[in-house]
């Protein structure tokens, strides 16, 4: 049966978080469909009015004191006010981020830096934990900020990076060599997603270490870090978190590893008692140590915003709604632009699918130019692929429909 509009308006009048769209600020009156929410997400209200409450009242009202004021009258400059401090977001809400989003339990998440950032300081912490080991090992297919850094880490280090295409080749590389595996858990193209548990399981049979990029699982899928023995995971909050543009990323490290964890970026906030500003470092106990300056103060609560609709949502009611828009992008696409040559390449299980669906043809840059300019956002990866991004909180089945119909107009 051809699938119709109607059909997607009954799917969102029965989508059990049909009203959480209403959470968001309406998109510009040019947009007819916003599918680029895998790169980043729409702003929600309660962050326009976080954000607001942050500069007006506690920004402009405590001042310096912000940072440290606990409200117990102990901190540097502390005014007694009242109130988390500042210095203590990056611990508190990556406790609130790792409990929602990673199956991560508390002391094991932050907030901070940039995910490529993160990326560099658990690699090269896991290096340190396996100092007899020669090789790393990734897949082609990674994130290019990833294989950059890794590239880096192993020309500073004098490492073999073995570049492992796929599972089964990952599976076949590793050995008592492998200090460390560095895998996307969904794969920025085609949105597939990775055997995070069996390829962790994988790796530790050989004594290796994991490094896990989250970037496009965190706020769609459970990646259950804690129960699959990962041992470091890092990821960024403006995808389908939707914390906003540059938002700070998290780095989860697994409890065991915190004793001899050891960072590469000695900053001052890393250390015990920043304050003294003694001589020499002596790295923070437990996760704090992963973190190296200033915390971005905005971002942070940007962050705890996006993780708290997150959790109000559900994060099984978020994966399954992300699951089912795209198994209507996906039969959509194979009705109208298959047979175009528009070629799905993301998985047709909702279960091994990331929040996207991608299709390929050759000219599919020029095709992502023409939807922009009649107000359907979307993205083109190259060579060949035009990403639908589906974030499940504030993206419609209808919105989707309308999306693939004009596609199919332009394609034809
Ligand atoms: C899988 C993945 N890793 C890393 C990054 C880069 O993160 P950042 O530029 O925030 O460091 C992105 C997106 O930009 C990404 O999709
Ligand atoms: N991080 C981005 C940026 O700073 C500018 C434009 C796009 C992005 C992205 O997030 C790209 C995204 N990581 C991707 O999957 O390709």
């Amino acid at each position: 049966m051809r699938i119709d509009r109607q059909h997607a308006l009954a799917l969102d009048a029965a989508d059990p978080l049909r009203e959480f769209a209403d959470r968001f600020l309406p998109a510009p009156g040019d947009v007819v469909a916003y599918l680029d929410g895998n790169s980043l997400g729409r702003p929600t209200t309660a962050i326009a009015d976080r954000l607001d409450q942050l500069v007006r009242t506690e920004w402009a009202g405590r001042l310096i004191r912000g940072w440290t004021d606990r409200g117990d009258g102990g901190g540097e400059n502390d005014s007694g006010g009242g109130g988390e401090g500042w210095m203590d977001l990056p611990e508190a809400v990556g406790d609130e981020l790792g409990a929602v989003c990673l199956g991560a339990g508390p002391g094991t998440t932050v907030i901070a830096d940039s995910t490529t950032v993160n990326f560099y300081k658990c690699v090269r912490a896991a290096v340190r934990l396996r100092p007899d080991r020669t090789r790393l090992l990734t897949d082609p297919a990674h994130f290019p900020t990833n294989r950059y850094v890794l590239e880096g880490i192993a020309g500073e280090l004098g490492l073999e990076l073995v570049w492992a295409d796929g599972a089964d080749a990952v599976r076949e590389a590793l050995d008592e060599r492998t200090a460390v595996v560095a895998l996307g858990h969904v794969d920025y193209r085609t949105g597939a997603v990775a055997d995070l548990p069996g390829l962790t399981t994988a790796a530790h049979d050989v004594g290796a270490l994991v490094v896990w990029d989250l970037c496009h699982s965190v706020g769609v899928l459970e990646p259950a870090v804690e129960s699959a023995g990962v041992d470091f995971a890092v990821g960024c909050t403006y995808k389908f978190l939707g914390a906003g543009p540059g938002s700070p990323a998290f780095c989860y490290v697994a409890l065991e590893h915190h004793r001899f964890l050891d960072q590469p970026i000695w900053g001052w906030l890393g250390r015990e008692d920043p304050f003294e500003m003694a001589q020499g470092y002596v790295p923070a106990p437990g996760i704090r140590r992963m973190i190296s300056g200033t915390p971005s103060v905005p971002g942070i609560l940007a962050v705890r915003e996006a993780v708290a609709l997150a959790a109000e949502a559900g994060l099984p009611q978020i994966r399954a709604k992300a699951a089912a828009l795209g198994d209507l992008a996906t039969s959509v696409a194979r009705q109208r632009l298959e047979p175009l040559g528009l070629q799905v390449v993301s998985p047709a299980d909702g279960a091994l699918r990331g929040g996207q669906v991608s299709l390929a043809r050759a000219d599919a840059r020029d095709l992502c130019g023409a939807l922009l300019s009649r107000g359907v956002i979307t993205d083109f990866r190259t060579p060949d692929i035009l990403r639908l991004g589906l974030s499940p909180l504030p993206t419609t089945f209808g919105e989707v429909f309308d999306a693939l119909v004009l596609l199919e107009s332009l394609a034809g």
